[in-house]
């Protein structure tokens, strides 16, 4: 044990000694290698054949200018981004972000986690992440078209559907792939629908990609709760964010019953305690792309308050967050599980800090990762993929249900590595372990590469 600790340790300080402004990278590689320590014991040939050294970097990074101009001629140069981190199970994968906060530390630790995530899907996909400091807030549709092409117009020589298939995050939603795949099509001249997911479903992107994220989190934690006879009915649930994630989370829970009471935006959250009305959200959101504090202009009975942080302090028996990295802090975890929190779902990537997770299950709260629970949306993105190689489109209940058996089998292999490996309700450890094996023994059929 005291070796691969070791080992472990020495990959952390390879990273600190080559990309020491890389912390949320550092943090993230910590907690899967952490977990993976009792599979490196079992399988000495990992060591022997550098897995951890290889897995940790990335297989390419592109960089790129993105130089643009607004609606009064003026021009912006923004950064353009692709981690292309594994192509261990198939061809790079994962979403596109375009958020002011977007770096290469934030990329990699996303492009990172991806790899796992996608591992756990059970379909052929590796592992990527890509996007931009480009702020689309406040700006036109025509300027984010502008923009959109010409980050394109770099991105699309590294793409391809059998070599990296890009889709949304934050800030990119289907204006944005639509506006990138336009651009794509036309530089290529081909039509190559694989090249992209989360595209609109009439120029063959797939039925319920839109609502997977979210929905995928709630069959989630929905498994997570059933195995201690828990049902979502009634219960109250929190959800922080009111962007693709949350919207459709939201609008699950509902369907299982439960009052969701909260949502937020960058700017502050709503407590809405007759229930959130997700109907006035969506219009807020998806139709004006307004603020969320707008919602209280027709609910009076609802609180808008200012700042993010506060949304955790609201009594709740399940919080999901679905906003951003690292929403959840110490300070946070300790309000949920002072207010009696039962279940945390992770419906965005690691919003809950490293010592916020230890503090949820040092207190037996049950606690779903991103990286298995929000799988849903790249699953279905790869669903979406295979519709467009059979140039066919399934049914909304045909895909859905494809998601439901995948989220359950994610729940069932990772909650059996828990049972063999660690605590057995140790789903970090778990999804972690399931992943990381898969990847490892798929590198090393691959040999030296
Ligand atoms: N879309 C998908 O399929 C998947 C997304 N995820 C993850 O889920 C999370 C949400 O993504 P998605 O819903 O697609 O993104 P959206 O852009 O649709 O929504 C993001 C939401 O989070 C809020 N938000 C963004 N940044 C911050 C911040 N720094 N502090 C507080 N709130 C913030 C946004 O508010 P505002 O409008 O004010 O910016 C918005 O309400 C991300 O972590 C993403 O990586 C994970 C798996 C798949
Ligand atoms: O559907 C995809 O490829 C992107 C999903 C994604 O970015 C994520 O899972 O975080």
């Amino acid at each position: 044990m005291a070796d691969m600790k070791q080992y472990v340790q020495d990959t952390l300080d390879l990273i600190a000694k080559r990309d020491p402004d890389q912390p949320q990278f550092k943090n993230t590689v910590s907690k899967v290698l952490e977990s993976v320590i009792p599979v490196l014991e079992a399988h000495p040939e990992f060591k022997e054949q550098k897995i951890l050294e290889r897995i940790i970097e990335p297989e390419r990074v592109i960089t790129f200018r993105v130089p643009w101009q607004d609606d009064k001629g003026e021009v912006h140069v923004n950064r353009g981004f692709r981690v292309q981190m594994s192509s261990a199970i198939g061809p790079y994968k994962g979403g596109l972000r375009f958020h002011p906060s977007v770096n290469l530390d934030i990329l990699k630790f996303l492009a990172f986690e991806q790899v796992f995530k996608n591992a756990l899907s059970g379909l052929p996909i590796g592992g990527a992440k890509g996007g931009s400091d480009f702020d689309p807030h406040g700006k036109s549709d025509n300027e984010v078209m502008h923009f959109c092409q010409s980050f394109m117009t770099e991105l699309y020589r590294h793409i391809g559907p059998d070599v990296d298939v890009p889709a949304g995050d934050i800030g990119v939603g289907g204006r944005e792939v639509g506006y990138l795949y336009g651009q794509y099509k036309r530089i290529r001249d081909s039509y190559d629908a694989g090249v992209l997911t989360g595209k609109r479903v009439d120029y063959w992107g797939s039925l319920a990609r839109t609502e997977a994220t979210g929905y995928g989190l709630l069959y989630f934690v929905k498994n997570m709760l059933d195995a201690k006879d828990i049902s979502l009915k009634d219960k109250t649930v929190v959800v922080s964010g009111s962007g693709n994630v949350a919207t459709y989370a939201i609008e699950k829970a509902q369907a299982f019953g439960a009052k969701v009471v909260t949502c937020s935006d960058s700017n502050g959250y709503v407590y809405d305690p007759n229930g959130i009305d997700l109907a006035a959200v969506k219009e807020i959101k998806q139709v004006r792309r307004g603020r969320i504090k707008e919602y209280v202009e027709t609910h009076p009975q609802a609180e808008y308050h200012e700042g993010c942080k506060g949304v955790w302090t609201v009594k709740c028996d399940v919080a999901l967050p679905c906003a951003t990295q690292g929403e959840i802090d110490l300070e946070s975890a300790k309000a949920l599980v002072a207010n009696g929190v039962i279940a945390v779902g992770e419906g965005a990537n690691m919003p809950s800090t490293l010592d916020a997770i230890a503090y949820f299950q040092q207190n037996k709260v049950l606690f779903a990762p991103g990286k298995a629970a929000n799988a849903g949306g790249v699953s279905v993105s790869a669903l979406e993929m295979a519709q467009n190689s059979e140039r066919l489109q399934w049914t909304f209940e045909e895909v859905d249900g494809k998601l439901q058996d995948i989220m359950a089998n994610i729940y069932k292999n990772a909650k059996a590595n828990a049972e063999k490996y660690a605590d057995p309700d140790d789903l970090v450890a778990g999804a972690n372990i399931t992943a990381f094996v898969k990847v490892a023994n798929v590198m090393l059929a691959h040999g030296l590469v």
